[in-house]
């Protein structure tokens, strides 16, 4: 049984990945080639790890990003994993750790290869056995392939709290690039597909617009248009050579309980959406007032993101990539924080309690493809107010 009040709802069966190795329960090994000084590894210290996702189209700016990271950063221990983490082939890792200033790198061994899908648990539990034999690192950042969908590794990381593990998802950075940015983001795929760049700026906590050196103010603009209208709610930073303040890229807490003020913040701040020309991703929000059940929200988010019933005017199917909310249940003084990534959710009670004389209410926001607004809220607040027996 979940604690009360915290759920995190996995459907694992639905959420990973179609190989047909699910059922192995082989944990894949980090395994450390060259056994050097072990470190201390500070047992019982309890401390969770943030993870960073950094992602972006080929040449943004990522590497450039995770260096400057590491000239910048000298306190904290940082193991850096480079290339396809969370891509199905590759037997071997490359992982960074730096400390001082110095990067010691590493050449990791997956056992069975896949750390993706079945695995995606044992992916972690890889790193964390890891940081048993090398002590504990303070941060990861894990650089994404360019053509990488960072929802899938972020699945990976954004584990279940129940099960008790070592490291947690802090945020998800794209790095996009100024000059050729706009081309990646409008580029058609086959069949309708989502293109990379555009699946990227979507599930980002936080954009850098990297490369402003190489365009023109008009040009910038453009870009920062483009993203925009794709992720509504994300910080947009613009960089030279990705040097950015750090305070804006670490320990951002996207994914807990914490981000609910910031959400806030956000919420009330995002402009309504405005009509969008293209088929691409863009991002809808509405508000419903009251005080809903939190059985009635599951089903809500279930329908949208598991079962895809939800559809639009012209009968295509609603596709969340990103969801993220702030309600409010019945019977809880808490407002409650709702994420979601592909078919990962979460609902989360927050810090922060509802005053008074404050209205009750539920704001969302959605960030996909083929969402119409007033339907979605249409639907929510069918769900949220139809009766639904307890069996
Ligand atoms: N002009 C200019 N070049 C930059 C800037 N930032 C990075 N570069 C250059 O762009 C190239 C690609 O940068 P990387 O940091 O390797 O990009 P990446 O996203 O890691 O690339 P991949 O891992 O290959 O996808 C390098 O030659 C960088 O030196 C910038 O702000 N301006
Ligand atoms: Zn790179």
């Amino acid at each position: 049984m979940p604690a009360a009040g915290r759920r995190r709802v996995t459907r694992r069966l639905r959420a990973v990945c179609p190989r047909s190795h699910m059922e192995d329960e082989d944990c894949p090994e980090l395994v450390p080639i060259d056994l050097g000084v072990v470190h201390d590894s500070e047992p019982g210290s309890g401390r969770k790890i943030p993870v960073t996702i950094i992602t972006g189209y080929l040449g943004a700016g990522k590497t450039t990003l995770l260096n400057y990271i590491l000239t910048e950063q000298h306190s904290k221990r940082i193991a850096v994993i480079l290339n396809e983490f969370g891509e199905g082939s590759a037997l071997e890792k490359s992982l960074a750790i730096s400390q001082g200033g110095e990067l010691y790198e590493e050449w990791l061994e997956l056992r069975n290869g896949c750390l993706c899908c079945s695995v995606k648990d044992n992916g972690v539990k890889a790193i964390e056995n890891l940081m048993q034999k090398r002590g504990k690192f303070d941060y990861i950042l894990l650089e994404t392939t360019g053509l990488a969908d960072p929802g899938a590794v972020a699945s990976v990381f954004w584990v279940d709290s129940e099960l008790g593990s070592d490291i947690y998802l802090d945020g998800i950075v794209s790095v996009v690039d100024a000059k050729h940015g706009l081309q990646h983001l409008t580029e058609e795929k086959p069949e309708g597909l989502v293109n990379e760049a555009s699946r990227q700026v979507a599930l980002a906590d936080l954009i850098i617009i990297n490369k402003t050196d190489l365009v023109s103010g008009e040009e910038l603009n453009k870009v920062r248009t483009s993203v925009r209208s794709i992720n509504g709610l994300v910080k947009i930073l613009e960089t030279q050579r990705s040097r950015v303040d750090l305070s804006n890229v670490l320990d951002l807490h996207a994914f807990d309980s914490l981000s609910g003020i910031s959400l806030q913040k956000k919420i009330e701040n995002m402009k309504t959406t405005h009509a969008h020309l293209d088929k691409g991703i863009m991002t809808v929000t509405f508000e419903v007032l009251g005080n809903i059940k939190e059985e009635n929200l599951n089903l809500f988010i279930q329908n949208l993101l598991w079962e895809k019933n939800v559809k639009d005017k012209t009968g295509r199917t609603m596709d969340v990539i990103r969801l993220k909310g702030l309600v409010s249940i019945q019977g809880k003084s808490h407002q409650v924080i709702v994420q979601g990534v592909h078919e990962l959710y979460d609902v989360e009670e927050t810090a922060v309690t509802w005053k008074e004389d404050e209205k009750r209410t539920n704001r969302l926001v959605l960030i996909g493809r083929n969402l119409d607004k007033e339907i979605i809220k249409e639907v929510f607040i069918e769900t949220v107010t139809e009766k639904h027996e307890n069996s």
